[in-house]
């Protein structure tokens, strides 16, 4: 027989006369306690009175004891000293009125287990299976919490504490809306609740049905704006003032339930576009296993980015005269293509916020219009959006941003510090303006991710007009280094260009050897931020480095408690040599592991067929990336006239510095036969080298993580790098003798060095086939995925989240 009991929800009261457990230290039930001692055993027995009493009568809204119109009569009958026996009249009341209450309580749980069976037959046509169930017991007869707390429990559960089989069992289609870990927490603090054990299936809990449909309606805290600490899970929450402590769950299980729209995007706060992407036509997609999701962590993100793939990525030459290098950017787009995509697997809302250069056929004009004032001058912004892959977008439009697609950071410095003062300041407040999915973000619970010195004003800013003035209370901002060589630098006086309290300038003043005292965009939000991610191992600690940090070393190291590296993963829908569209003309062809040996054999032919070489089976290496110091495009310069003498050939992709630029036209010049020069920025281009290419080469300076190496190795490609940074983090060397490792690292910028790494490269090539075919199966055998990469930015935002 099922025990309502059985929910650990449900407090326990043993009722049993003899062995009655309450206690009033835990109950706070008042002085005096034991007043049903008194009752005559036989009305106890006879009515179970006891449960009646106590699960229906006296337990208060706050879960402490409460008596009811004949309980107290005879509690006050009790205090007088008169035994008398209990009115017949109004036990019966009472219990009939407990039956019409039970009645009730089973009628919604029936609703409960329809909904329930109607989702799970919706997902069952939807949903692939193929996940391990074995963490999610397949219990037919569970409520979802109890199931929860018998993984937890299993063997306190084993008594028999089941719940009447009218619920339908907890499905694994249901395991995205109630989170393990979200439960598991839940249940911790209930341990710590006193337990009532309500061992008769007749006595239902201390609920008021209508009250507990309407307060099903606490769905709504789930995605609630506030942090989860003042969220419904709370234990003050009214659901529990009002209804007892044991019936909150039930209606929060409920409330987590999928919907339809649930099953196409995870973000629960999106109306109907959830049908609209649902990725049906995703090749990936069932193949994908789904992570793990964020639990109780679940949050709204918002990623502001000067750039991301696919709509901005910059690759044309910048003539910026704001940084210290007049170099690009590249990776960024790719990483605020990819990482908000994963955040949003995992659960998140999450959104892209970037300036709108050109007109994306996507994005719509969502009419939200907002001005700006910027250095003195007004100016109005409009707000386009889109929804794609689970990711809302919205890009900034202003005249200003206007075919600036590529020249993202170029202009003279004024002109560019006024275009990120304006996205910074337009992009805070994304989260009240613009309605995604006709529901705007808002600023509880709410994480920014900033990206380089370009979006480093907005923590800034978040932190100045807002935060200051008790505004976004519960928003954080992270900020993240992709490369710290680019800060936002220029005299002091460009203070007075981004509008803040005057106290705010000794944020931004610096003083290096290099600038002398000068205005630093970076230094400011590093400093004003929650946290500060980089994006990898190897570059957290070299930036702390007076050689690494290239001057904020000092403020990197004081702010050491709030830095972490997140190596980057990759976007393994478009850069995978399976599905890469780029691969499917011009005599090129997918191929995958399995395919390996002939798919990359066909797609070096077919490469060497387009660029005019020689077509043969020769070591092709490659080389794609901006052409400046950082690259170590000096270096293979000083390797050429050895590389020549090898019977190789090399193809370089690049553009950046218009002397390298020169450089890599004229070996081409030089080596018709073995070199190609490609100077230009053409996505195609570059993944058909990473397909067609045997070995990548990337002998960078300084590489905060390196994306290329990734891509590379995803695509069968063997490594040749500087071992620095993220590049140090993910190429482990080859060793000969253990059969183990990636690719060769050479461990300082020289040309020797690099020569003598890819000496070995060159010759395991050609005299250890099994050993080369080891080294691209073990590339491509590694998870790159963002997934891991996501949740270890989930784990900041949510130390950002409780830090105040
Ligand atoms: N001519 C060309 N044509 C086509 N595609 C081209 C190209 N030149 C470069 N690319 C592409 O641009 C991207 C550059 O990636 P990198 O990791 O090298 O980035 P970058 O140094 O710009 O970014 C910074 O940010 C990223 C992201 O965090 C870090 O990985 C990196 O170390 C840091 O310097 C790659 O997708 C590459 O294929």
């Amino acid at each position: 027989m099922a025990s309502i009991g059985s929910s650990p929800l449900i407090p326990r009261c043993k009722t049993e006369s003899s062995s009655v457990i309450l206690n009033s230290r835990s109950y706070h039930y008042g002085p005096r306690l034991p007043f049903f001692s008194n009752l005559p055993r036989k009305a106890l027995q006879s009515t179970r009175f006891g449960s009646l009493g106590l699960c229906n009568g006296l337990i208060s809204s706050r879960g402490q004891l409460r008596r009811t119109k004949p309980l107290r009569a005879i509690d006050k009958d009790s205090e007088a000293g008169d035994t008398r026996d209990v009115s017949e009249d109004a036990l019966q009341a009472t219990i009939e009125k407990s039956k019409k209450v039970l009645a009730m309580q089973r009628d919604l749980l029936q609703q409960i287990a329809e909904r329930r069976k109607l989702i799970s037959s919706i997902k069952s046509t939807t949903v692939d299976s193929g996940e391990d169930e074995s963490s999610y017991e397949q219990g037919d007869s569970f409520f979802p919490n109890t199931r929860i707390i018998d993984d937890k429990n299993s063997a306190e559960n084993q008594k028999g504490r089941t719940l009447s089989s009218t619920v339908a069992p907890f499905t694994k289609e249901q395991k995205p809306e109630i989170p393990p870990s979200a439960a598991i927490k839940e249940f911790s603090e209930r341990e710590n609740e006193p337990e009532i054990d309500l061992l008769n299936e007749n006595v239902p809990p201390q609920v008021d049905p209508v009250k507990q449909s309407k307060d099903s309606s606490l769905v709504a805290d789930w995605s609630n704006p506030l942090p989860s600490f003042l969220s419904s899970n709370s234990k003050a929450s009214p659901l529990k003032d009002e209804m007892g402590v044991n019936l909150e769950k039930p209606s929060l299980q409920l409330a987590k339930l999928p919907t339809l729209k649930d099953e196409n995007k995870v973000n629960s706060e999106e109306p109907s576009l959830q049908l609209v992407h649902d990725g049906k036509d995703d090749p990936l997609k069932e193949e994908a296993k789904l992570p793990p999701l964020a639990g109780a962590n679940v949050m709204n993100v918002i990623l502001v980015a000067a750039e991301c793939a696919p709509w901005s990525k910059t690759g044309a030459l910048c003539t910026s005269d704001i940084d210290v290098l007049r170099v690009l950017i590249g990776g960024l787009g790719d990483v605020a293509g990819a990482l908000p995509k994963a955040l949003a697997r995992r659960g998140h809302r999450v959104m892209v916020a970037a300036p709108h250069y050109g007109n994306y056929a996507e994005a719509k004009d969502t009419g939200v219009r907002k001005r700006y004032r910027v250095a003195g001058q007004d100016f109005e912004v409009a707000y386009f959006q889109a929804y794609i892959d689970g990711v809302d977008y919205v890009f900034i439009d202003t005249h200003m941003f206007h075919h600036m697609e590529q020249k993202i950071y170029g202009g003279n410095r004024v002109d560019i510090l006024r275009r990120m003062v304006l996205f910074c300041k337009a992009a805070v407040e994304v989260p009240w303006h613009v309605p995604c999915g006709g529901v705007c973000y808002g600023d509880g619970n709410l994480a920014f991710i900033a990206n380089d010195w370009h979006t480093a004003l907005l923590p800034v800013y978040l932190k100045a007009y807002y935060r200051d003035n008790g505004l976004m209370t519960y928003t954080r901002s992270t900020l993240v280094i992709h490369n710290i060589a680019h800060q936002g630098r220029g005299p002091v006086e460009d203070f007075f260009l981004v509008d803040l309290p005057e106290h705010y300038i000794d944020l931004f003043k610096l003083y290096d050897p290099v600038g002398g005292e000068h205005f630093n965009i970076f230094a400011a939000g590093l400093k004003t931020a929650d946290r500060i991610v980089t994006v990898s191992h190897g570059y957290a600690w070299e930036l702390k480095t007076s050689e690494g940090g290239w001057g904020l070393h000092g403020i990197i190291n004081e702010n050491d408690w709030k830095l972490r590296g997140i190596v980057n993963g990759i976007d393994t829908k478009e850069w995978n040599p399976q599905y890469d569209v780029h691969l499917t003309t011009d005599g090129y062809t997918n191929y995958s592991l399995e395919t390996l040996q002939t798919g990359k054999a066909q797609c070096k032919a077919a490469l060497q067929k387009e660029l005019g070489l020689p077509i043969r089976d020769v070591p092709i290496i490659g080389f794609i990336g901006r052409l400046d110091q950082q690259k170590g495009v000096d270096l293979i310069a000083e390797a050429i006239p050895w590389m020549v003498g090898q019977d190789v050939q090399l193809i370089m992709l690049g553009t950046g510095r218009p002397d390298l630029e020169q450089m890599l036209r004229q070996f081409e010049i030089q080596h018709q036969d073995k070199v190609r020069g490609w100077v230009g920025f053409s996505v195609k281009t570059a993944h058909r080298i990473t397909a067609g290419a045997d070995i990548l080469l990337m002998p960078s300076r300084f590489e905060p993580c390196g994306l290329n190496q990734l891509y590379a190795m995803n695509y069968g490609t063997v490594p040749v790098v500087h071992a620095v940074g993220g590049l140090r983090d993910t190429v482990q060397p080859f060793n000969p003798f253990e059969e183990s490792g990636l690719g060769w690292t050479f461990d300082s910028a020289e040309s020797g060095k690099l020569i003598h790494a890819l000496g070995n490269c060159l010759w395991t090539y050609r005299e250890y086939k099994k050993s080369w075919e080891g080294l691209q199966r073990r590339g491509m055998m590694q998870d790159l995925s963002w997934d891991k990469a996501a949740q270890n930015y989930e784990e900041v935002l949510v130390a950002a989240k409780y830090q105040w």
